[in-house]
C-alpha cells in the first residue's frame, strides 16, 4: 500500500458521504461499510486501533482489509520484523529441493528457526525453536507453503462457508493442484498417477510427517466442516483404492481424483451399523454371468456424499459376521445411486449424507481387496482415518487454547486482565498439559507406522492408535468447553471473536463417535494391546 495521509488528512474525512479511520496506522475508507456498521460514524476521521482491537480478531482485517485499505499515515515507520514476530511478511513459496544422493529419512535435533506467533504450547515445540528428531528443514518448508495459503484463502473466509454448508469448489481443486491430495494416502508420494507435485517438498522425501503436517496446519482454521470438506471423505475413501484396488482400475480413477476433478468417499456406516461394523447389512449379489455386483442397501453419516462420484463401499457378499464383508467402488454413474444431505450438530461444510443404493450393477473389477476378505481392509483402513481425527483434535484443543490466550490477554474484568486471575491461568495449564501430553503421543506413533508395513501396523498399532483417538477426542472436548467458559457469552453466539470456539465446541460430536465411540476405542485398546503383547510373550 503506497499512498501516505497526514492525520489532518483523515480527519477531514469524518461525514457519512466520505467516511475515514485509522487502525495501527493504517488508513481504512469505510464509507461503504457503514451502512453494515454505523457503529463506525462515532469514530469518523479518528484513530479507532483501541476500539477496533477491544471487539474483533485479526480475522476481521484479513478478510477486510484489501477491500478497505487505502493507504497508510504518514508516520508510519516501516519495522525490519524479527524471525519472531508475527504475522511475517509473505516469502515466495519455498521450492522442492530434490533429496540428496545419501539422503535418509531420519530427522535432524537441530532446531529449526523459530515460527509462528511463538505464544507457549499454541505450536508444536519444534514450532517454537526446541530440537526434535522428528521434523526437518522439509517439514519446515512445507509448513510455511501451507500456512501461507490457509492464511490468505481458507481461514478469513471459513465461517461464511460453514454457514453456507459449502466450500467453494476451487479451494478442493487446489488441494489437487497443489499436490496434497496426493500427498493424504498414507503411502509415498503417488508420482506415476498424478502430474502435481508439491511446491516445497520432492515427491520421493515425501513422509507421514509431511502429512501429519498438512492435516494439522489445514485445521488451524479451525473449521471440523472446511477440513472434512477437503480430506474427509477423500482421506478415508481413497486409500483402500490406492491399496487394494486393481491395477486398471486404479489407472482409470485416480488421476482424476488426485487432480481434485473428481471425489470420492467411504461408505461404511448404515442406519443400524456403526461401531458395529461386522453387522451392516447392504448387500451385493454376484450376477448370474458373474460379471457384476447388484448393490442394495443404505449407507447414513456419509461424509461428503452429496458430491461423491465414487464410494467406497463395505457390502455383504457372503455369510453374516465379519467374514462375509467385501469391499466394492461403486461409480455414481453406474445410476441407481441417490444422495440427500443430512443436517447435523456440527462440520456443517463436510456435507454428512444420506445414501441410498438401488440395484446398482458394480463391475466385479470394482471390488477392493478380495471377496470376503473386506473386512481386513475396512480394519487397516481405520488406522489411517483415526490419526486423521486425532491430529485434527490436537489443532483444534489448540486453537481453542490459542484464542483464549489472545482473549485473556485483551479483555479486562474486575479491574485486572483475565490472565491475571489465577483460575483462568488454572484453566490455560490444564489445557496446555492435555494438548502436549496427546500430541507427544501422536508424534511417536506416527514415527512407529513410518517404520512398520501396513499389516504390521494395523496389528501392533491398533489398540495404541484406538486408545489415543480416544485421548484426543477428550482432551478437544475439554479444551473447547474451557475455551467457552473463558470466551462466556461470546462463545455462545455465532462468528465475532468467539466464532471459532462456538463452532468448534459444535464440532465435537463429530470427532468423539465416528471411526470408533469413545468407548468402543477405550475397550479396544486394552483388548487388542494386550492381544499383541500375549504373542510377544507378555508375563502376567
Ligand atoms: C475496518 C474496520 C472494521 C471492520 C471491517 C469491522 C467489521 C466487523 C464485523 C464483520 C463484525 C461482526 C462480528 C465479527 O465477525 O467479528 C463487527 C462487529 C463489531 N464491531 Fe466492527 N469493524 C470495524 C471497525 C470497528 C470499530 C472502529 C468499532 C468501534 C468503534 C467496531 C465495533 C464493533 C462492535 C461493537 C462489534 C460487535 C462485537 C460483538 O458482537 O461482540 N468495529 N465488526
Amino acid at each position: 500500500m503506497s499512498k501516505t495521509f497526514s492525520k489532518d488528512a483523515v480527519a477531514s474525512h469524518n461525514k457519512g458521504d466520505s467516511l475515514w479511520i485509522v487502525i495501527d496506522e493504517d488508513v481504512y475508507d469505510v464509507t461503504k461499510f457503514q451502512d453494515e456498521h454505523p457503529v463506525l460514524q462515532r469514530v469518523a476521521g479518528k484513530d479507532a486501533s483501541k476500539q477496533f482491537w477491544k471487539y474483533h480478531n485479526e480475522g476481521i482485517l484479513k478478510k477486510y482489509k484489501a477491500q478497505l485499505q487505502i493507504g497508510s499515515l504518514d508516520t508510519k515507520k516501516v519495522v525490519e520484523p524479527t524471525p519472531a514476530s508475527a504475522p511475517e511478511p509473505k516469502k515466495a513459496a519455498p521450492v522442492a529441493q530434490a533429496a540428496p544422493a545419501d539422503y535418509k529419512p531420519a530427522a535432524t535435533s537441530e532446531p529449526q528457526d523459530p515460527y509462528g506467533d511463538l505464544i507457549p504450547f499454541a505450536d508444536p515445540s519444534w514450532y517454537q525453536g526446541y530440537s526434535s528428531p522428528y521434523f526437518n528443514d522439509s517439514h519446515a518448508a512445507l509448513r510455511e507453503e501451507i500456512r501461507e495459503w490457509v492464511d490468505t484463502e481458507i481461514e478469513p473466509y471459513v465461517t461464511e462457508w460453514d454457514e453456507a454448508k459449502n466450500v467453494p469448489d476451487k479451494i478442493y481443486k487446489q488441494m489437487g493442484e497443489r499436490g496434497y491430495l496426493a500427498g493424504l494416502l498414507g503411502v509415498k508420494y503417488p508420482e506415476k498417477h498424478t502430474p502435481y507435485r508439491v511446491k516445497s517438498v520432492a515427491p520421493e522425501r515425501w513422509d507421514l510427517f509431511h502429512e501429519m503436517l498438512l492435516t494439522d496446519e489445514l485445521s488451524r482454521a479451525g473449521s471440523g466442516g472446511l477440513v472434512w470438506n477437503l480430506i474427509g471423505g477423500y482421506g478415508i475413501g481413497c486409500p483402500p483404492l490406492v491399496k487394494f484396488g486393481k491395477k486398471e482400475l486404479v489407472d482409470r480413477i485416480l488421476p482424476g481424483i488426485l487432480a481434485g476433478d473428481k471425489r470420492i468417499c467411504l461408505a461404511i456406516t448404515e442406519p443400524d451399523a456403526g461401531s458395529d461394523v461386522a453387522n451392516l447389512g447392504c448387500e451385493a449379489k454376484l450376477s448370474e454371468d458373474g460379471k457384476h455386483y447388484i448393490v442394495n442397501g443404505e449407507k447414513k453419516w456419509i461424509t461428503n456424499g452429496v458430491w461423491a462420484d465414487y464410494f467406497t463401499t463395505a457390502v455383504r457378499t457372503g455369510k453374516p459376521g465379519m467374514e462375509g464383508l467385501s469391499v466394492l467402488l461403486i461409480e455414481r454413474e453406474a445410476g441407481g445411486v441417490s444422495t440427500r444431505r443430512m443436517d447435523c450438530q456440527g462440520v456443517w461444510s463436510s456435507g454428512t449424507t444420506y445414501v441410498t443404493f438401488e440395484d446398482v450393477k458394480v463391475p466385479v473389477e470394482n471390488l477392493i481387496g478380495k471377496e470376503n476378505q473386506g473386512f481386513k481392509v475396512i480394519m487397516t483402513n481405520f488406522n489411517h482415518e483415526r490419526i486423521g481425527i486425532v491430529i485434527q483434535c490436537v489443532r483444534f484443543a489448540r486453537v481453542c487454547y490459542e484464542e483464549s490466550m489472545k482473549y485473556a490477554h485483551k479483555r479486562r474484568t474486575f479491574g485486572k486482565k483475565l490472565i491475571d486471575h489465577p483460575v483462568i491461568r488454572m484453566k490455560l495449564a490444564h489445557m496446555a498439559r492435555q494438548i502436549e501430553a496427546t500430541y507427544n503421543w501422536l508424534e511417536n506413533i506416527i514415527f512407529q507406522c513410518q517404520c512398520m508395513d501396513e499389516t504390521e501396523a494395523m496389528l501392533k498399532l491398533g489398540g495404541a492408535i484406538a486408545g489415543l483417538k480416544a485421548q484426543s477426542t477428550q482432551t478437544f472436548e475439554f479444551c473447547a468447553r474451557e475455551a467457552s467458559q473463558i470466551f462466556g457469552g461470546l462463545s455462545y453466539s455465532r462468528g465475532g471473536q468467539g466464532g471459532k470456539i462456538e463452532r468448534l465446541y459444535r464440532d465435537v460430536r463429530a470427532y468423539a463417535i465416528p471411526g470408533g465411540s469413545e468407548e468402543i476405542m477405550l475397550d479396544l485398546s486394552m483388548r487388542q494391546s494386550l492381544r499383541v503383547h500375549q504373542m510377544f510373550g507378555m508375563k502376567l
